[in-house]
């Protein structure tokens, strides 16, 4: 007998362009969603846009409360909880970075409201997706969440974001390669499910923004149009897969190592990058797609090597070795790789 179900969360408007914050009441007003806004925001954003954001939430409904968030840790998501039950919130707005975005929707999903995503920053998928990613103690959780009912993409304010966030954008995307890698072959090794949909749809996204890296170029709004869309084709396909394994493998892991190692050295699509030249390697050799992975990051200035990242190289070996620790999830770096074969891998790929 046939027993399988799914249910597949999406966001139900995307709105990228130039301008778009500007339609955030509009869509408000499409998705029903009626009461108090609580925005949540970051220092820069909330300069950036956020009396525009609210003088248009304004005519659609009751005043925004805002709270401005410095840190994605667990104890502000509790504080923008209490701050919604106490302002009887009707529905959140995440405003900013991947910080905010990821707090307002883990928050969000505790309420029980709606959440609205309007990202400044095309600087990784959790700006679409249905996880939130929190650092805490010694370990980074990574928590289901229901996606964004909306996410508005202004690319005016994008594109004029620091560069470097939107090449993390895009190395986060390039990643997805080996992210497919692992899935599959977790799905041999471990029986652990594969949806072809998800698998495909995410490797198609890193194809088609490889293919056109040379429209990425600093200040040219295409590249932020061309980013987000892949960004959101990057969460549909985690949406369609109800986890985060089309777009995050071992890279991912090495990257979560190296934020408990190292944190705040780079952004997290840089990290996930450069993990990404290694992981590629150990799946496919010598004369394997190492190259092209490596070649696709430096086509759009993101870093190649530890020196870039600005992380030491034995802090770097010491991620690739323990990251295998901090999550249940099988990838190529199997039950752990020894230092001198990580070592190794480094150093034939230039990352070291
Ligand atoms: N949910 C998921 O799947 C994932 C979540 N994450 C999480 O996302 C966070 C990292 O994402 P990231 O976007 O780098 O984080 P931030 O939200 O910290 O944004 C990065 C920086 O950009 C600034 N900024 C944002 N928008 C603009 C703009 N338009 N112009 C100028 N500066 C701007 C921010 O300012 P300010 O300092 O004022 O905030 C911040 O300094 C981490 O918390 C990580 O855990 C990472 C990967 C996946
Ligand atoms: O960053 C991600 C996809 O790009 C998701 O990361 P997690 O698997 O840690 O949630
Ligand atoms: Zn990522």
């Amino acid at each position: 007998m046939f027993e399988k179900s799914t249910w597949i969360k999406l966001p139900r408007s995307v709105i990228v362009g130039h301008g778009t914050i500007d339609r955030v009441p509009e869509a408000v007003a499409d998705l029903h969603l009626a009461g108090r806004p609580l925005v949540v925001t970051s220092p820069t954003p909330d300069d950036i846009a956020g009396d525009r954001l609210r003088d248009g939430l304004a005519g659609v409904g009751p005043a925004a409360e805002t709270v401005v968030a410095k840190e994605a840790r667990f104890e502000t998501v509790e504080r923008v909880i209490e701050t919604a039950r106490a302002e009887e919130a009707g529905y959140l707005v995440g405003l900013g970075g991947g910080k905010p975005i990821d707090i307002a929707k883990m928050a969000a999903d505790e309420l029980d409201v709606g959440f609205v995503s309007v990202p400044t920053t095309a600087s990784h998928d959790g700006i679409v997706s249905g996880r939130g990613s929190v650092p805490e103690g010694d370990t980074r959780h990574s928590v289901a969440a229901d996606p964004p009912l909306a996410v508005i993409a202004d690319t005016e304010l994008i594109a004029n974001a620091p560069w470097r966030l939107t090449t993390a954008g895009c190395a986060d995307i390039i990643s997805n390669y080996t992210a497919v890698k692992d899935w599959q072959l977790a799905n041999r090794l471990k029986n652990v499910e594969y949806s072809e949909y998800a698998g495909e749809l995410s490797q198609l996204t890193a194809e088609m923004l490889v293919s056109r890296a040379d429209s990425v170029k600093r200040e040219l709004e295409e590249s932020a149009w061309l980013v987000t869309k892949a960004l959101v084709s990057s969460g549909v396909a985690m949406s369609i897969a109800d986890s985060s394994r089309p777009a995050s493998g071992a890279e991912h892991l090495i990257s979560h190592q190296l934020d408990r190692l190292a944190p705040d050295a780079a952004l997290h699509g840089h990290q996930v990058g450069v993990a990404s030249i290694v992981t590629e390697y150990l799946h496919s050799g010598n004369d394997g797609e190492w190259t092209q992975v490596r070649d696709a990051l430096a086509s759009i200035d993101a870093p190649v090597t530890t020196d870039e990242l600005d992380i030491d190289g034995e802090t770097f070996i010491e991620a690739v070795t323990s990251a295998h620790e901090i999550r249940d999830r099988y990838t190529i770096l199997g039950d752990g790789m020894s230092e001198g074969a990580a070592i190794e891998a480094a150093t034939v790929t230039g990352v070291l």
